[in-house]
């Protein structure tokens, strides 16, 4: 299902090989979730819970889940009340589920207990097949729009941003952790893929039906590109009260910029699967090495106004 074309790549001007670089693991079965998430903690633990089984037992040894998947409020300042640190019960459930079913899980847009009681983090939480937290991520760009028809979006009234680039080694390669909004701004993965040698990089979000149909996929696609990472989105999907309706569309891309598992927006709740093969980011950059042909840092300095 996911293998990409090296074809694509023959065609250009190189003599290297394009088979899998040194040290490069065989392919591994990810999985990205779409899910509705309510304003009921156990509601959702029982929908992430039933797909972590089911995408188990189809081999998947990486699961993503989307940003708010163990709460999302209908009211503002709701999950202020229910934010908790990453120690805390709520998150310890989903430790014990990563355990359970003996797979890593990408939990993106966890209410951590912020630095004051009218505050929480918006993060990203990475948990392994033993069921211990190998990293977390504190979503840096706040969502603070007035999106098209006459939603007002304003984060940062019940978030502290994060100010810290994350990145971490799994069996799936270097991951890069982000969240949602950060996807407009890609000096981030940038930074995650030049100066943090990520190979794939998550973006779980709950994305704005407007914005969603506009910009999702195209703002993915150009992310794997422009980085040469696989990109894996699980979105949130459908109506989650009255007020509240997400972009669904999860997605796995590769990093030739293919699409290479998806979920349609009219489906709310499942998982799709692809394999990721770091063999194929050694060969879409051996064979155009963007990395070498950079001159943002010099033109930037000499650049005059
Ligand atoms: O507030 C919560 O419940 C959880 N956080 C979110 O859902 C966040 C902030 S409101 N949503 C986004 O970042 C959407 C971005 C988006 O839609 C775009 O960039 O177009």
């Amino acid at each position: 299902r996911s293998r990409v074309s090296l074809a694509r790549c023959r065609g250009m001007a190189s003599s290297s090989s394009p088979s899998a670089a040194a040290g490069a693991s065989a392919a591994a079965r990810v999985g990205v979730v779409q899910m509705t998430s309510v304003g009921d903690l156990d509601a959702n633990y029982a929908t992430c819970s039933r797909l972590a089984k089911e995408a188990a037992s189809s081999g998947v040894k990486f699961l993503c889940f989307p940003e708010v998947f163990s709460f999302i409020g209908s009211k503002d300042g709701e999950s202020i009340k229910i934010a908790e640190p990453l120690d805390g019960p709520i998150m310890q459930r989903y430790c014990s589920l990563a355990k359970e079913s003996s797979m890593w899980l990408s939990l993106g847009g966890f209410q951590e207990k912020g630095p004051d009681d009218s505050h929480q983090y918006n993060t990203h939480v990475l948990i392994d097949d033993s069921g211990e937290i190998r990293s977390s991520y504190r979503k840096i760009h706040l969502f603070d729009v007035d999106v098209p028809g006459n939603m007002v979006y304003k984060e940062s009234r019940f978030t502290t941003a994060g100010d810290t680039v994350v990145a971490v080694d799994s069996p799936f390669g270097r991951l890069g952790l982000t969240v949602c909004y950060d996807l407009r701004f890609p000096e981030l993965y940038q930074c995650l893929r030049f100066k943090h040698q990520a190979q794939v990089l998550l973006v779980p979000s709950a994305f704005t039906k407007v914005t969603g149909e506009a910009h999702w996929e195209i703002l993915l696609r150009a992310r794997a590109i422009e980085t040469q990472c696989y990109v894996i989105a699980a979105a949130q999907a459908g109506k989650h009260n009255e007020k509240r309706e997400s972009y669904g569309d999860s997605i796995i891309i590769d990093p030739w910029g293919t699409v290479i598992a998806r979920l349609p927006d009219r489906l709310s709740t499942g998982f799709a699967v692809a394999d990721v093969d770091l063999s194929k980011v050694e060969a879409v950059r051996t064979k155009m090495p963007i990395s070498e042909h950079r001159k943002f840092d010099s033109v930037w300095k000499t650049s005059s106004l």
